[in-house]
């Protein structure tokens, strides 16, 4: 029988029967062995006192008590060999890291009372594989990375980096200052709980914002990283990512590095090599004509790490496009993978398989992290097969690691989470333009339903499919929010459990219409009507009421397949109704007919949201380049009387460059005439007439930047 290993193990021999778990094992290399390791050992064994007991031999190559084994253990970072026999059982590391990693191996292997009878060589392809908090909106608080660190011992990731984007002392405005007495005792503590579980905590610092290039900041970062040395962190990095381009000056970021590295890293002799996240952090903005990148891989001391995100922002990665940026940064990359970070959708939850990872790359990046979502708990999914991919990637099967991923989050509910998990995928239509599958088991059927109620000649075989897979969300919307294996993740999904089971809810109510149409039974047809419209309200009340935030608010749930099957299908059978009955049902499928008007391609696929007769565009979280006559704005459908807008760049103040317009055809403009208010904002009043456009251009001759923090217009 195979044996299930996580992360997948390099070489695994076929096990040839199994042991019972020994009564009392007696510890062999005890006391030189790595002490994570023995602890960890001794939580799954009774130890004797005596010698008689089951014997375990435990250590690093140089240890005496593994002399013998030393040739197994494969000479590679991290790497251990495991051998489980009938009369002993070996663990024996490369180095500490490798031991503790054959442990928690050896705990994975003893399941109900039994050991396999195998033995493994294994050691991971990346040198540095984890997480980088390092997403916009609620950092995850000391509960979640407790929780977080622990799960990175057992799925032998060895790196957390600390870089939320919202904590002022990560990032401006106090990135010189020491933490005050709690945050700094939090901190202490989590490295020593990173220490625990061999993780290596990395401090990033972020700078950028307000960085000076002179000697009081650059000793200013130094006394930092002192403070934070003296809490126990032993690794750093430095974060120059999505700030304005006239700090992205190469040459002064690597001298910046390169005096931390000497003057830092250098001395403190036990910190490991500097982790740099530059400016231009993916292909998509590169201009290497400009010499950014060229010039950090010429200028930055060898030992420094180079982060990068891939082709864009949000990317799949990629052999070819790897080789792209090592040829210019003149080292392997260290990848941020942003995924399955939701900061830019966060109406969406991000939980289906970590797919779009090249398995032929193995030799090319020297670290993979990933960007999370906010909600600790519900990234585990991806944060799971994202270890099993950085570990052996040649052999990382998505699905596979996803299925896995499942039941190791929730263990006693995975079938009903697979339910939620597969239908609570893709992102939505965004401004990165980046898409997840998502109901993939049901689009069939979900495309047979909804032409057999177009044509009206329905089967009830396909209604049967459908029914199920709508009773099926509600029954794992129910039982999840009653579950009790991880009530962390339920606090978190909470929200979009509720939406679930409501859209379930709202799909059997859906077609329940056919059966009405079936009777000729119209009564009946109206109450299930206005049935799904008092779901509809409620799922609107949840998504007004629910994950508000200034950016994406709002609980989207089953977005790509199921949502829109519905919508589709409640159209068409009031559609019948009202030939059948020549009777008009108010419309209340919900779709907004306004959109976006742009000709930025950065922006051209942020979603317009519509509430309470605003309608505004979802914002940006990275710097907005506008060329010349670039302009950003919304097309009102149709032409609307407009009360009030408020517009939000980020700026102190409104820019000469910039102008807000307004048009009813799109070819006559006229000033939009406003005033800034004293939150950065520009302010527009009431306008006389109607008009379908409103705009931001830049009316200057060259390109320009700001932020897209806000773009709102109120209709009558
Ligand atoms: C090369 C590594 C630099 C990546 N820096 C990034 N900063 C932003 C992150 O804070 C966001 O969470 C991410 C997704 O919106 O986009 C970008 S990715």
């Amino acid at each position: 029988q195979k044996v299930q290993i996580q992360p997948t193990p390099q070489i695994v021999s076929q096990p040839s029967g199994h042991i019972l778990k020994p009564e009392e094992v007696r510890i062999i290399g005890a006391n030189s062995a790595d002490k994570e390791a023995v602890k960890l050992l001794k939580s799954l064994f009774s130890i004797s006192e005596s010698k008689k007991g089951f014997p375990i031999y435990l250590g690093e190559k140089s240890d005496k008590a593994i002399r013998k084994y030393k040739s197994q253990i494969p000479n590679k970072a991290e790497g251990y060999y495991l051998s489980i026999e009938k009369n002993k059982i070996v663990v024996a590391g490369n180095d500490e890291r490798g031991t503790y990693y054959g442990m928690q191996t050896l705990k994975q292997l003893l399941v109900d009372g039994k050991l396999p009878l195998l033995n493994i060589k294994d050691y991971p392809d990346i040198t540095a594989r984890g997480v980088v908090e390092g997403f916009y909106g609620t950092p995850w608080n000391y509960e979640d990375r407790v929780s977080q660190l622990k799960f990175y011992g057992a799925n032998k990731l060895n790196t957390y980096i600390y870089g939320p984007k919202d904590d002022p002392y990560h990032r401006s405005p106090n990135w010189r200052e020491p933490y005050p007495a709690k945050e700094a005792k939090a901190i202490k503590e989590l490295v020593q709980v990173a220490n625990h579980n061999h993780v290596d905590f990395v401090w990033a610092i972020h700078p950028g914002m307000d960085i000076k290039w002179n000697t009081a900041d650059r000793d200013a970062a130094i006394s930092k990283f002192e403070a934070m040395y003296d809490l126990g962190v032993r690794a750093f990095a430095v974060f120059f990512d999505d700030i304005s381009w006239e700090d992205s000056n190469a040459a002064k970021q690597a001298d910046f590095l390169n005096y931390l590295d000497d003057n830092f890293v250098k001395v403190k002799k036990n910190v490991l090599p500097l982790i740099l996240c530059p400016t231009e952090y993916n292909k998509s903005w590169s201009k290497i004509e400009k010499g950014y990148l060229p010039t950090l891989g010429e200028k930055l001391n060898p030992s420094i790490h180079v982060m990068w995100t891939g082709d864009r922002v949000i990317s799949d990665i990629d052999r070819q496009g790897l080789e792209w940026i090592n040829q210019h940064i003149k080292r392997k990359a260290y990848i941020w993978w942003n995924f399955p970070v939701s900061d830019y959708v966060r109406d969406h939850l991000l939980m289906g398989p970590a797919y779009g990872l090249d398995t032929g790359a193995s030799d090319l990046m020297s670290g993979f992290m990933s960007n999370p979502m906010e909600f600790a708990e519900a990234s585990k999914v991806a944060i799971y097969s994202v270890a099993d991919y950085a570990w052996n990637i040649k052999a990382y099967q998505s699905m596979e690691a996803w299925e896995r991923a499942l039941k190791a989050v929730m263990p006693n509910n995975c079938e009903m989470f697979r339910v939620f998990a597969i239908h609570n995928a893709d992102l939505g239509p965004n401004g990165h333009g980046y898409r997840r599958d998502e109901s993939w088991e049901f689009k069939e059927i979900a495309e047979k339903y909804l032409n057999e109620v177009k044509s009206g000649k329905w089967k009830v075989e396909t209604i049967a499919d459908v029914q199920q897979e709508f009773i099926q969300m509600m029954m794992s919307a129910k039982t999840l929010l009653q579950s009790t294996d991880n009530p962390a993740l339920i606090d978190e999904i909470e929200p979009w459990l509720l939406q679930f089971r409501l859209l379930g809810e709202s799909g059997l109510a859906l077609t329940h219409l056919q059966v009405a149409l079936e009777k000729n039974d119209k009564a009946y047809f109206k109450k299930l009507y206005s049935y799904i419209k008092l779901l509809k309200e409620e799922m609107f009340k949840n998504s007004n009421s629910l994950n508000q935030n200034p950016y994406q608010p709002g609980v989207k749930t089953g977005s790509l397949v199921i949502e829109p099957l519905i919508n589709n299908a409640l159209a068409e059978l009031s559609k019948q109704y009202a030939q059948r009955y020549n009777e008009e049902l108010p419309s209340i499928a919900n779709y907004i007919p306004h959109l976006i008007y742009t000709n930025l391609n950065q922006v051209e696929n942020l979603p317009i949201r519509y509430l309470h007769k605003t309608i505004s565009i979802s914002p940006l979280l990275e710097v907005l380049k506008v060329p010349a006559n670039g302009y950003v704005g919304i097309e009102l459908v149709p032409e609307q009387t407009v009360l009030h807008s408020k517009i939000n760049m980020g700026l102190d103040e409104f820019p000469e460059w910039a102008k807000i317009q307004v048009s009813a055809d799109g070819d006559n403009w006229t000033d939009y005439q406003g005033k800034y208010n004293g939150r950065k904002e520009w302010v527009g009043g009431k306008l006389e007439g109607l008009y379908r456009f409103v705009r931001m251009v830049n009316t200057s001759a060259n390109e320009q930047e700001c932020y897209l923090k806000r773009f709102e217009v109120k209709i009558k």
